[in-house]
């Protein structure tokens, strides 16, 4: 659904001299820097996928996002998108994508929802049967009859995403882009929000790229990440992967049906102990969960054990912070224990 090959772009940033007399200078000579927003950057995505396009701030997520939706031309390297060049093919993708930029919208602010989605019925010539089945729809997951008679500026964030995110679908796209949009909202709107991108997605086959901050989002919507860092790809696979690749210690939380005065296990060290229940850090390289569990049952009676995986929003903090991490782990070789899917 959408091919991008080596995709790059350059941003030439003028610099502009003060008052008059820069003013002047400016018209014969402008000093300008180069600012490489995507760098070299390829991955494809199939019918139906889900994929978090994530990255810390000014990582070219938003300049890899227009240039898929035909926004920006790219300075070098390829995108198709359901085989349409966006940037050369603009109508023609238009009709085919969705986009929801959370911090601006696309809706008409003076006019009311309603009379916002008729103009978009005739601008995307839908159908009087798809316009109405499609608001019919929306209306029963998002509750955009609550106001949909209301002015787009009178909206409250929440009831402008739902909005938002309804409008960019009304045409049936086959990818939809979304672009931080759950930013600002809160955890009832967010959970509203991503249960209908789910409904979408599996009874459409909607392709959704997603540009977020918000890891639970990603945890809960994506399969799939593409991590981008200082305008390069540094990991595109499954968050399960990701977390593999990245963590090197697990926590084993226990409660022990007594307190034991000894409860040292060989290769778990004890970071916790409150009467009896004790935690314990290990690396799943030096013995599997499922061995330590096994020694603790042979030598205890628990009441409880459980295993946390690493948060995976510290793990992804690992990787900004320190992208060389990330690249360290994916040219190691790898062991059984970690291996990729
Ligand atoms: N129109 C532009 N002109 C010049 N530089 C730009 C332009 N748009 C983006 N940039 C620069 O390109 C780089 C990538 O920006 P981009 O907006 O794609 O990042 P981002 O990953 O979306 O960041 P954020 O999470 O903060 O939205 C940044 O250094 C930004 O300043």
């Amino acid at each position: 659904m959408i091919e991008v090959d080596n995709l790059s772009k350059i941003f030439k940033v003028y610099h502009h001299r003060k008052g008059f007399f820069g003013s002047f200078v400016n018209l014969f000579s402008r000093k300008h820097r180069i600012v490489q927003a995507v760098d070299g950057i390829s991955f494809t995505v199939k019918r139906g996928e889900i994929v978090g396009y994530l990255g810390p701030n000014g990582a070219g997520k938003s300049t890899t996002i227009k240039m898929l939706t035909g926004i920006l031309v790219p300075t070098s390297g390829s995108v198709t998108v359901n085989g349409y060049i966006p940037h050369r093919q603009r109508k023609e993708n238009a009709k085919h994508i969705g986009v929801v930029f959370g911090q601006r919208s696309h809706l008409w602010f003076d006019l009311p929802v309603q009379e916002s989605f008729e103009l978009l019925q005739r601008i995307y010539r839908i159908s009087e049967t798809q316009y109405r089945y499609n608001v019919e729809m929306f209306n029963e997951l998002l509750s955009l009859g609550d106001f949909f008679q209301t002015p787009v500026r009178q909206l409250s964030l929440g009831q402008r995403m739902r909005a938002d995110i309804a409008a960019a679908l009304l045409h049936n796209p086959d990818v939809l882009f979304l672009d931080e949009p759950t930013i600002g909202l809160d955890v009832v709107a967010k959970a509203r929000i991503r249960q209908f991108i789910q409904k979408i997605n599996a009874e459409r086959q909607v392709t959704v790229v997603l540009t977020t901050h918000d890891l639970d989002e990603v945890e809960k919507l994506c399969k799939r990440v593409i991590l981008i860092d200082n305008a390069r790809l540094c990991f595109d696979g499954e968050l399960a992967t990701l977390r593999r690749l990245l963590s090197t210690e697990r926590i084993l939380s226990v409660d022990y049906a007594e307190v034991y005065p000894d409860i040292s296990i060989p290769k778990a060290h004890v970071t916790y102990r409150e009467g009896a229940r004790v935690q314990y850090r290990f690396s799943p390289e030096e013995i599997s969960t499922a061995d330590l569990i096994g020694t603790i049952l042979q030598k205890f009676k628990i009441i409880d054990i459980s295993v946390q995986e690493p948060d995976i929003e510290e793990l992804i903090k690992t990787v900004y912070e320190d992208n060389l991490t990330l690249e360290r782990k994916l040219t190691e070789p790898i062991s059984p224990g970690t291996q990729a899917n």
